[in-house]
């Protein structure tokens, strides 16, 4: 028997890259300025699974710091270790393509930090397409507080809200029923054919509903990604005849490209009720990818650090469910994209080393040297199940 699982904590940075202060983001550390926030409240973190799988030695290494609440110990159980990352990003799409094998070596098209923020031929381009009376926002913005800045003002005039941030995307939020949720896709269509000679990685619905400057959004966001621009991990074990049971965002990250499996959840523990399920069933030689979006989405974005650290012990808490699930050669692996570090200024993701720990019941404990390569990961996985080996990454167990 040989399956493997990806367990991809969205954000769960484990401290600064050598190259953070190219990207603004000198000292970041998710998940170190986490454990310091809950110490100084009094409350210090208490991750058990975690850290007995080595995930605080692994934090340690990438950072040279031990995270306040953790410390040496003995008796690890996984095979720990952090990887740095080689695309040019710090965004979701690099950070997972990377992991399955193909880093972004060529840059993103980004909207720069003005008002407007979008070219204007496009503005206008995307306005004839769709017949929409114009446009609000065009700016840089997190997405929680612009719908409830200029949603009345959307709500009264019909115009769409665009924004972006430091990722390579553009974001377009509208009242579910005022706008309408297909009308907003159509837009978003539009839009995403629009972008390409922008070289722009993603075009994302974001509805929303509510009234009276009190705005929330829906579990109905879209995104419409372009695809891999090389085969992925995914692609090698579905040429393979294996099973890709993508758990969450991970079909959309990758444009649907290797999946043969879609599972979707509203929330992370939904998500690890969903993997639980999947992992009594999933078949020999296949590959089950589940992003838990939470961290990143409600806490890492919104500078929320209790909610943050409220949903690793979720998640820690749960674990040993997982582990109980596994089977004689099973691989999993613990890992996330990028950080985003929720004591950092702005709301954007931080430049972060990521955790790379191996577990299962045929892992031997082990320190692993730090990757040079998110594609460490994907290689590792590749070998594991007897697939084509990735074009990047070398294989570490
Ligand atoms: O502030 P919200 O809308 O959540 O946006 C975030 O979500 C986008 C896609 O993950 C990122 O680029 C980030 O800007
Ligand atoms: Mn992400
Ligand atoms: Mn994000």
């Amino acid at each position: 028997m040989s399956r493997a699982f990806i367990l991809l904590l969205d954000s769960f940075g484990l401290g600064a890259l050598p190259d953070a202060d190219k990207y603004g983001d000198t000292g970041a550390n998710t998940f170190g300025h986490i454990a310091a926030w809950a110490a100084q409240e009094g409350t210090p973190m208490a991750l058990p699974n975690l850290e007995r799988l080595g995930l605080a030695a692994a934090a340690h290494k990438a950072s040279g710091e031990w995270a306040a609440g953790f410390g040496q110990r003995d008796g690890f159980t996984g095979a720990w270790g952090a990887a740095r990352e080689q695309s040019t990003g710090k965004d979701t799409q690099s950070g997972h393509w990377e992991i399955a094998g193909v880093p972004v070596l060529f840059d993103w098209g980004y909207f720069p930090k003005t008002v407007p923020s979008f070219p204007q031929e496009l503005t206008d381009k995307l306005q004839e397409l769709t017949g929409v009376p114009g446009w609000l926002g065009n700016c840089h913005a997190s997405g929680t507080t612009i719908i409830n800045e200029l949603g009345d003002e959307h709500v009264a005039s019909g115009k769409p809200i665009l924004y972006t941030s430091a990722d390579s995307v553009l974001q377009i939020a509208a009242h579910e029923e005022h706008f309408g949720l297909e009308r907003l896709y159509a837009v978003c269509e539009a839009a995403y054919e629009l972008v390409k000679p922008y070289n722009i990685g993603r075009v994302i619905a974001r509805p929303f509903t509510g009234s009276n400057g009190d705005y929330k959004r829906t579990a109905n966001r879209h995104d419409y990604a372009v695809p891999p621009t090389a085969p992925t991990l995914l692609d090698h074990v579905k040429d393979a005849g294996g099973d890709v049971i993508a758990l969450g965002k991970i079909s959309d990250i990758f444009a649907g490209q290797g999946v043969t499996r879609l599972v979707k959840g509203p929330d992370n523990m939904a998500l690890f009720d969903r993997l639980l399920e999947v992992a009594d069933d999933a078949p020999e030689k296949s590959l089950t990818f589940v992003n838990f979006v939470d961290f990143d989405m409600h806490f890492g974005h919104r500078r929320d650090v209790a909610g943050y650290s409220n949903a690793l012990h979720e998640l820690d808490a749960r674990l040993p469910e997982f582990m109980a699930k596994l089977k004689d050669g099973d691989l999993v692996v613990i890992t996330a994209d990028h950080g985003c570090d929720p004591t950092a200024p702005g709301s954007d993701h931080t430049r972060e080393h990521i955790p790379m720990i191996f577990f299962g019941p045929n892992v031997a404990p082990q320190e692993l040297p730090t990757a040079s390569t998110f594609s460490d990961i994907g290689a590792t996985l590749a070998k594991h199940l007897g697939v084509k080996p990735l074009s990047n990454g070398t294989a570490l167990l």
